[in-house]
């Protein structure tokens, strides 16, 4: 299985307003993705095609090599809301878990309700937003998918909670062949734990790819104010702003930039997402994608 998420032309609507459009993904396996966008960008809508909840308005979406939905037992989903069943004890979910799911992995659960300390006589209800959160992220881990989808999974953890359970994650991805797709807002969450980033603004994907790979072939340029029609066509501009006599770019070029006007800093991650998540979308100018 080398792709776990493939989008051709993907879109959805909500009555006449487009959610999510003109979505090109291929996603390949055995990375942490991180699902990254403002409030309302269409990321709840992405996953939520992927795992079959929602069909798309337009293109299609495979997962696992197969249309999306088909292969129940083989993708986890946390939801946003972490759903739960608000009158059964934490041991019922895990004895619901053990029947519908038919590659269980029983001491992974028990071995992370005990670490967590929550008594399995609790009822969910009774549970805080977090340990619910938990719990749910509980039952996607041991029912041992080959694709764990995650919208917003740690939202609702305090922050030694949530290095733990991104901590967790990366343990199971390197034991097990198992890939993720998690949505967050915080781009701290994603450093620490992915290796491949969506970004979509406003309905599109801005950027996807290996985030080393980003990393390699973004920078920011500062010198003496140049109009953009004047940067290389090799150069692609992703933002820029000016002052009277000085211009800083950030871009995106596979080539080395020997320019002595610039001075040439490499960003962060957080920079990178950023600068995509601010720029104003062209609809019109091409989806970036890595080559590989
Ligand atoms: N059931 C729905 N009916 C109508 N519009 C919807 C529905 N669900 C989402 N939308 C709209 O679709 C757009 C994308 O929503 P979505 O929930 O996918 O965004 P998101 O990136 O997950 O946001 P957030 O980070 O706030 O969770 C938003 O404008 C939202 O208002």
């Amino acid at each position: 299985m080398n792709t776990v998420l493939q989008a051709q032309g993907l879109g959805k609507k909500y009555g006449r307003r487009w959610a999510l459009t003109d979505c090109d993904l291929e996603v390949p396996a055995g990375h942490v993705v991180g699902l990254v966008g403002p409030n309302g960008a269409g990321k709840s809508t992405l996953l939520n095609l992927a795992v079959g909840m929602l069909s798309p308005s337009a293109g299609t979406v495979e997962v696992l090599g197969a249309p999306a939905g088909s292969q129940q037992a083989k993708v986890g989903y946390v939801a946003q809301d972490t759903p739960t069943y608000a009158r059964l004890s934490i041991a019922d979910h895990l004895r619901l878990g053990r029947r519908l799911n038919p590659a269980w992995d029983e001491s992974l659960a028990q071995q992370r309700i005990q670490h967590l300390k929550l008594d399995p006589k609790q009822r969910a209800g009774k549970l805080s937003g977090g340990q619910r959160a938990q719990l749910a992220l509980t039952l996607g881990l041991a029912k041992r998918p080959d694709l764990l989808i995650l919208d917003e999974p740690v939202a609702a953890l305090d922050p030694l909670a949530r290095r733990e359970f991104l901590q967790d994650l990366m343990e199971a991805v390197a034991e097990q062949e198992l890939s993720v797709v998690l949505s967050s807002h915080l781009v701290s969450d994603v450093e620490r734990a992915c290796d491949y980033v969506i970004v979509l603004v406003d309905s599109r994907v801005q950027v996807n790819g290996e985030i080393d790979t980003l990393l390699a072939t973004h920078y920011r340029l500062t010198g003496p104010r140049r109009d953009p029609k004047d940067m290389p066509r090799d150069q692609f501009v992703v933002t820029a702003s000016h002052t009277d006599r000085q211009s800083t770019y950030l871009i995106r070029t596979d080539q080395p930039i020997h320019d002595p006007a610039w001075t040439v800093t490499q960003l962060t991650l957080e920079d990178l997402v950023l600068a995509y998540m601010g720029r104003d979308v062209q609809p019109e100018r091409p989806v970036l994608e890595v080559q590989r």
